[in-house]
């Protein structure tokens, strides 16, 4: 089994698109890494496979092991150990626009490809970008993830989406389908300038905050919409320095080690 190494399993899901699911996947992976931990990313947000542009990885092949599919490395380890490997869908698609026009049972027999069958070898956190939604076909991804009996889901929602029903219906998901929820995020919330570095509420501020007491579950933290971290994604190169040394300058930085010393302190508890 190809988890037999990873000691803790982590779903990151939103109940509709665009919330920053992925770009929260890739901070949470980078704060851990930048730690000492040795995370693995899978992405099976079929629908937007975006995890390899967030690593700057999109142009790397996967290659087929005698066991299965080896993952790609994301840069070198840091000096505490710490590293980076990532698997997603984009990998294997030729054309972006492939897995849209997928029926179901397509998604789903891949998506349990992707569960058994990537050699992710020692991990100390496998962090699972699941695709947008709480539709049915929701519901058979969730089995399907459930197989590999996860610690719980991270919830990634943004300051509008609490004011619907959103939230309360991605936490109901969850009980249904069974699976723990070890806290939420509120991703953009909240903007911070790029001349003063202030941080202006655009919408209201503390939703998430009243949300999770409200469903007894843990609030991880909120993040503010930092357009320099965009800059720093779409400007990465070979010739400068890992992402996850670069990210050591962010001002997302801080926050995401308090969310990720919340998160390990939950899983390990
Ligand atoms: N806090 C933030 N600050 C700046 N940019 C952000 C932030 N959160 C998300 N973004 C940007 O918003 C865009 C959408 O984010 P992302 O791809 O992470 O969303 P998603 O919920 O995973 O989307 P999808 O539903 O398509 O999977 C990306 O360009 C991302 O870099
Ligand atoms: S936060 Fe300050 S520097 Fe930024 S736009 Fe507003 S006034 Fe200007």
């Amino acid at each position: 089994m190809s988890l037999e190494g990873v000691k803790h399993v982590i779903l990151v899901l939103s109940g509709k698109g665009g919330v920053g699911k992925s770009s929260v996947t890739t901070q949470m992976a980078l704060s851990l890494a930048r730690r000492g931990h040795r995370v693995g990313v899978l992405d099976i947000d079929l629908t937007g496979p975006n995890i390899p542009r967030m690593f700057n990885v999109e142009d790397k092949k996967v290659t087929q092991g005698a066991r299965g599919w080896i993952p790609v490395p994301v840069g070198t380890a840091t000096e505490n150990g710490g590293s980076i490997c990532c698997m997603s869908l984009g990998f294997l698609l030729r054309d972006r626009g492939d897995s849209v026009v997928w029926r179901g049972p397509k998604k789903t027999a891949m998506v349990r490809q992707f569960m058994t069958d990537v050699v992710w070898g020692e991990l100390d956190y496998l962090l699972i970008d699941t695709p947008p939604g709480t539709s049915d076909e929701h519901i058979s991804l969730a089995e399907q993830m459930r197989t590999v009996n996860p610690d719980g889901a991270v919830i990634v929602t943004t300051p509008q989406a609490i004011s619907t029903a959103d939230v309360r219906k991605e936490i109901n998901f969850c009980t249904k389908v069974g699976i723990n929820i070890l806290g939420v995020v509120e991703n953009m919330s909240g903007f911070v300038c790029p001349h003063c570095s202030e941080c202006t509420n655009v919408f209201s501020s503390g939703g998430g905050k009243t949300m999770a007491e409200q469903f007894s579950v843990e609030f991880f933290g909120a993040v503010p919409i930092d357009p320099s971290f965009n800059l720093m994604i779409e400007s990465q190169s070979s010739e400068e320095a890992p992402l996850v040394e670069q990210y050591g300058k962010s001002k997302l930085e801080p926050i995401f080690k308090d969310i990720t010393e919340k998160l390990v302190a939950k899983v390990n508890s």
